[in-house]
């Protein structure tokens, strides 16, 4: 069933889990993160990128996303990912969106509060829950300094007064993770995430979340966190079993059978992640 992100992360807060939110942009990708969540009984959050709209085009997407989700037998919300442009996030709503991101973490922090301050209030007003970003997350490709990657990181004291003045249901946090896949180990400031925990005591989230090994995302859920975002992790395994598909076969031409193992491959590492964070037997 489609319900809001709050309902589905409220949840995981108090009880001390976290939900994956998995971003799609097509058919297969968003059949694989529903059945992994039907098949572990998981809550979860499907999200699509300004990018990903702009790919699959946002009525099409919508449509599929919704259709699927309101079919399906756990709780389900739909998310805009790091929504930057106004009339985007306005396009969403009207879509039916029942979760959206307003990333303005790029400027400076009275501008970031004012800007989502603004869409809290107009999704607030039609029911939409509302995630956004203080400090700021990287992506691998980003070659920044250790002072500089300190200095990006979250500040507890400004993100409590950023929930605050902005009424936000969910917080995304920098604390050492990056978009994309790491060249080294990432280094997660779990002291900074326990602190934000203690302060603010709201649903936090994880972005750049693949790569991160499975003990530091199972600490940093023992610390509060509680959505965490995966996309490159599901790429990878779908690049992966095509690639190893047309090595094995070369008579193969049907997209079906192409893309239907392809399917069952991300289904997997999507599952698994269900469990390793704890939402498996939530719904
Ligand atoms: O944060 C993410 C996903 O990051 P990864 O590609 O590292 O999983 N999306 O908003
Ligand atoms: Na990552
Ligand atoms: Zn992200």
């Amino acid at each position: 069933m489609l319900v809001t992100g709050i309902e589905i992360l409220e949840k995981a807060h108090k009880e001390g889990y976290a939900v994956g939110a998995f971003n799609t942009s097509n058919l297969e990708i968003t059949q694989a993160i529903v059945e992994a969540a039907e098949e572990t009984r998981s809550p979860v959050i499907i999200q699509v990128s300004e990018g990903g709209l702009k790919y699959a085009g946002i009525e099409a997407i919508s449509a599929i996303v919704r259709t699927l989700a309101e079919k399906a037998t756990v709780p389900i919300a739909l998310h805009l990912d790091h929504g930057t442009d106004f009339n985007t996030i306005m396009k969403c709503l009207r879509n039916g969106w029942t979760s959206v991101m307003i990333d303005a973490s790029k400027f400076p922090l009275e501008e970031n509060i004012q800007r989502t301050r603004k869409i809290v209030e107009i999704a607030h007003s039609m029911g939409v829950s509302v995630e956004a970003e203080i400090g700021k997350i990287g992506g691998t490709e980003d070659h920044i300094t250790v002072d500089e990657r300190e200095a990006s990181m979250t500040d507890p004291e400004e993100a409590l007064r950023f929930a605050k003045e902005t009424g936000v249901d969910y917080l995304a946090i920098a604390i050492g993770t990056a978009h994309g896949p790491y060249k080294g180990e990432p280094k997660l400031d779990f002291e900074r995430l326990k602190r934000i925990k203690e302060l603010l005591n709201m649903p936090l989230v994880l972005h750049g979340a693949s790569g991160v090994p499975e003990e530091a995302i199972k600490k940093a859920v023992s610390l509060g966190i509680n959505k965490i975002n995966i996309d490159t992790d599901v790429r990878q395994a779908f690049t992966a079993r095509l690639r190893r598909l047309l090595e094995e076969d070369k008579e193969v031409y049907d997209p079906r059978k192409i893309l239907g193992p392809c399917k069952e491959a991300m289904k997997e590492v999507i599952k698994q992640k269900m469990i390793l964070f704890g939402s498996s037997l939530k719904a």
